[in-house]
């Protein structure tokens, strides 16, 4: 099947070695948690809780320290508890982490004063300083992903337990090969261990291709990615590929439209959706279709812009009578300055200041939470119009 997107591995022995190696590597969560996180996205899919997923764009084994897992874990809870008082509702608190290592990129290649190298695809496969060793895909980055997720998710199990909160992992299935090796046969059937939930992205969605292929054989809850381009047919074929039974909690889709196309876009999805029966949640992700570049060649995002977005996706759903399920954010606990606006502005001329991604801008800790300040109100609207 074509798979988008994948690495091109120079060493197949040393794949092929890492593989292997993977394979024997404990899982690092449980299938009876990852049907645990599928009962409670059923709440969320029958209107009755909602979604918070979040975290790095790209997650990087450097990153993996204490202090950043733990300010992201806080930003995230605090978030949660903000919403959830305003909805009435419990959230379902999601970080991309533990396992966020691998990138769909716009190109191969990336050329820099005449020299071209493999672009980063996220450190999964090789690592971002622009030398031929380095963007060079190494095998052996497979095992460490798994090893750095094994002590991230050690800790924000730690953390979780500590404040009595329920936490659920999650990252997009992107590099086919580490997916594959962290599927374990259970007797209810396959699932992928490395993380609660998984989704696919906007670059691998197409219903004949090996991504979509493989999240319709596990039993873990999945998500898929669907932006501006989809129609209402290719979102039906996805539910008839991957939630036959429509099953509440098992699919969820991500709308990322872009603010400019979210009220044009979405409203025939969710209705051709929701008329054929099938229970999906319906996530917003106001980050992905709303990136642009910046003076200086910083891409960058702005909050304003974003929570436009989130609020298209809020009247859509209303003028439908159907459940806006949570969203989806890039964000760090840290005080970065790679997204434009908050309470505290960011300026186009702080930019270079604390640009510290390996991928996309990421909202700081003080924008996350006018973002999640943001949606409490749009809750607490959507609530009292309900009533
Ligand atoms: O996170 C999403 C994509 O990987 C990212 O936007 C791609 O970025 P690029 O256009 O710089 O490749
Ligand atoms: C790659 C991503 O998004 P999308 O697939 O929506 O472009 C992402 O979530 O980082
Ligand atoms: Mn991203």
């Amino acid at each position: 099947m074509p798979a988008a997107q994948q690495p091109e591995w120079p060493d197949r022995e040393a794949l092929a070695e890492a593989v292997a190696e993977l394979g024997l590597a404990p899982s690092l969560v449980l299938p009876e948690e990852c049907d645990t996180l599928r009962d409670r996205l059923a709440t969320v899919a029958r209107g009755e809780a909602v979604v918070l997923q979040g975290g790095d764009c790209a997650e990087t084994f450097d990153g993996a320290r204490e202090e950043q897992i733990d300010a992201k874990f806080r930003t995230l809870n605090q978030m949660a508890a903000v919403v959830a008082e305003a909805a009435v509702m419990p959230v379902v608190t999601i970080g991309r982490m533990a396992g966020q290592y691998a990138k769909p990129r716009s190109h191969a290649h990336e050329t820099r004063d005449g020299v071209t190298l493999p672009a980063y695809r996220g450190d999964l496969v090789n690592a971002s300083a622009f030398t031929p060793e380095s963007r060079t895909p190494q095998p052996g980055r497979l095992a460490r992903a798994h090893r750095v997720s094994a002590t991230t998710l050690n800790l924000l199990r730690a953390l979780a337990a500590h404040s009595r909160t329920e936490f659920w992992t999650s990252h997009e299935a992107l590099v086919l090969e580490y997916e594959h090796a962290l599927t374990r046969g259970t007797p209810s059937g396959p699932y992928n261990l490395s993380a609660h939930t998984v989704w696919v992205g906007e670059r691998t969605r197409r219903p004949g291709d090996a991504h979509i292929d493989y999240v319709a054989r596990i039993r873990n809850p999945i998500a898929v990615k669907v932006g501006p381009t989809t129609t209402p047919d290719d979102a039906l074929a996805l539910v008839d590929r991957l939630d036959p039974e429509r099953e509440p909690g098992r699919l969820t889709f991500v709308a990322r439209m872009g603010a400019d196309a979210v009220r044009d876009v979405l409203p025939d999805l969710v209705a051709k959706v929701t008329a054929a029966g099938s229970p999906v949640v319906w996530v917003c992700d106001p980050m992905h279709g709303n990136t642009f570049l910046a003076d200086g060649g910083f891409k960058t995002r702005r909050l304003d812009v974003i929570v436009d977005e989130l609020r298209g996706f809020f009247e859509v759903h209303r003028a439908l009578g159907t459940h806006p399920g949570g969203v989806h954010t890039e964000l760090t606990g840290d005080q970065v300055t790679e997204c434009l606006g908050g309470t505290y502005p960011v300026t186009p001329a702080d930019l270079p200041t604390r640009y510290e991604t390996a991928c996309d801008p990421r909202l700081n800790r003080g924008q996350s939470l006018d973002l999640a300040r943001a949606l409490a109100d749009l809750y607490a609207e959507h609530q009292l119009s309900r009533r």
